[in-house]
């Protein structure tokens, strides 16, 4: 089970999430409450403990733009969550996450053409970094490439193992779930993922 600790704002965050086992974390490079820059980034990264992977995330910036940043911080991966283009995908210097948000069954149609390309797809609510879950019921009717599909949207401690046993995804990802009063829980990390990791065996 791949977990994914997003939108870390500072190096004590990133020492501590992988510490306590997350394999990807992510920084959120788009308009956002955890927006972060190329700069603070580039001096975080060496607070990665262990194999964790570090992964940008992108709304719709220029594909050029981003592999400039790739470069400039040494990002493992990019995470393109607006309506970034399967050749986009293509054209990055480093792995994709493409996200696609699900709202009804025929959002799922976009994921295959994204698969072919892309390291993982990561399926989202309708509104990134909010909290809020959609309808897992939804990804019932795919019956295949499960084992790189990433589930984020309101996901928490609480609930995560609970939807691993529903979807049966590959991977989960969190933000809002593990943070108190707008700020990353370590205590709330910790809890997500061992419930994730537990949930898979
Ligand atoms: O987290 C943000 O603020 C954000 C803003 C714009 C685009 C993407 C963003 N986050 C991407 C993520 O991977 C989140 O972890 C994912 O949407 C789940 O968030 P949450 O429901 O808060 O766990």
């Amino acid at each position: 089970m791949i977990v994914k600790i997003c939108g870390l704002t500072d190096a004590s965050q990133v020492h501590a999430a992988t510490r306590l086992g997350a394999d990807l974390i992510g920084f959120v490079f788009a308009k956002s409450k955890r927006q972060v820059t190329a700069e603070d980034v580039k001096t975080w990264i060496p607070h990665i403990v262990g194999d964790a992977k570090a992964v940008g995330v992108f709304v719709n910036q220029s594909i050029d733009e981003i592999n400039k940043i790739v470069q400039k911080t040494g990002l493992d991966y990019v995470q393109l969550h607006g309506q970034e283009t399967v050749a986009d995908c293509r054209n990055c210097l480093v792995p994709v996450i493409k996200a696609v948000s699900v709202s009804t069954e025929a959002d799922l149609d976009k994921i295959d053409a994204y698969l072919e390309v892309c390291e993982y797809v990561l399926i989202d609510g309708a509104t990134p970094g909010s909290g809020q879950p959609f309808d897992w019921r939804l990804l019932e009717r795919i019956n295949h490439g499960k084992d790189r599909l990433i589930l984020a949207g309101g996901l928490n401690p609480d609930n995560v193992n609970h939807a691993i046993e529903k979807t049966g995804v590959g991977g989960v990802d969190v933000s809002s779930g593990v943070e108190t009063e707008g700020k990353k829980d370590e205590d709330k990390i910790h809890a997500f993922i061992q419930s994730a990791k537990e949930g898979s065996r």
